[in-house]
């Protein structure tokens, strides 16, 4: 009897009909390691989340992920508040696939699969907001609107650039909001276009973007982008590709567990690339909180 349990999610609308192979591949190394292995595929949102739970309720031990940023989102949904949670092996099957940039793991599928045969995992923080759990970034504002009017077929043919073109655009249009914001007991009013709530240091693909924000650091990085001019939008995206976000003169920046964002007039953010819940916002950290397996550095 195999010793212990695996459960592969797969979203095949993700990878397309490459999927199915990917997803044989997996089971065949698993079984190889003494591993049951159950399958799951999605067919619409909330599955991925549901099979999640599923696979904490059933004490597997590793759950096998083959999806974008989206599918990962809801598996880190269906596990974070459960006492039994899983290791996470992903397979990057998006457009974007910030997370997997944000982790090196290999963004070949076939090599992210190999990634199995090394077994290295490493503890990653969770993001929390309101009563969802993010594993990438929040954000409000310019980037946020950006991302709704990409279309599919942008994405398609842009990948992550899509995202980048429609985002300077956005900053262009000077579209100011009041947030109101409270942490580590001071609470502060700016005039802003954009703030961004990050656990990684990847933005829109990019790695190494949030130079300071490290996966396992227990910590929310919070930076505050004030009104720009068109020339400083051009400074600042590129300031923004060196890392050095935070140290701009336009940008205040927190590094804090807990922090609260009310706005006016009311924002729709941004949850890991999806559309997530409108503004007021609290948000936390839940440290080192689910294992995932990467490259052996
Ligand atoms: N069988 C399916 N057919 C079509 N759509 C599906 C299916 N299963 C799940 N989905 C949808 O796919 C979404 C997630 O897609 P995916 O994992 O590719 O993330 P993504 O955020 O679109 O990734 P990226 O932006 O990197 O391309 C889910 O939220 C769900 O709505």
């Amino acid at each position: 009897m195999a010793s212990q349990q695996a459960m592969i999610i797969v979203n095949p609308s993700s990878g397309r009909e490459k999927a199915q192979q990917f997803k044989d591949d997996i089971r065949e190394i698993l079984e190889h390691h003494d591993y049951e292995v159950l399958v799951r595929e999605t067919e619409k949102a909330n599955d991925a989340l549901q099979f999640a739970e599923e696979a904490s309720q059933l004490k597997i031990d590793l759950v096998s992920v083959l999806g974008g940023d989206g599918t990962v989102n809801e598996v880190i949904n269906g596990l974070a508040e459960k006492e039994h949670r899983p290791m996470l092996h992903i397979i990057p099957l998006g457009t974007v696939n910030n997370f997997a940039k944000a982790l090196d793991i290999p963004l070949k599928p076939e090599e992210a699969i190999q990634v199995l045969n090394e077994m290295n995992a490493r503890p990653i923080d969770v993001g929390k907001i309101n009563d969802h759990y993010f594993m990438n970034l929040v954000n409000i504002g310019a980037i946020a609107e950006a991302t709704y009017q990409v279309s599919a077929e942008q994405k398609s043919k842009l990948g992550p650039l899509a995202y980048f073109i429609e985002g300077v655009k956005k900053f262009s249009e000077h579209d100011i909001f009041t947030a109101e914001i409270e942490h580590d007991q001071e609470k502060e009013q700016y005039q802003v276009i954009l703030i961004i709530i990050a656990v990684t240091d990847t933005v829109a693909g990019i790695q190494h973007v949030l130079s300071e924000a490290e996966v396992d650091d227990g910590y929310l990085h919070v930076y505050a982008i004030k009104d720009l001019t068109n020339l400083e939008s051009v400074s600042m995206l590129t300031q923004f590709v060196n890392g050095s976000l935070k140290d701009q003169q336009q940008v205040a920046y927190w590094k804090t567990k807990e922090i609260s964002v009310h706005t006016t007039p009311s924002k729709i953010t941004n949850i890991d690339g999806d559309e997530g819940e409108s503004t007021p916002i609290n948000l936390s950290v839940l440290k080192q909180h689910i294992n995932i397996l990467t490259k052996n550095t």
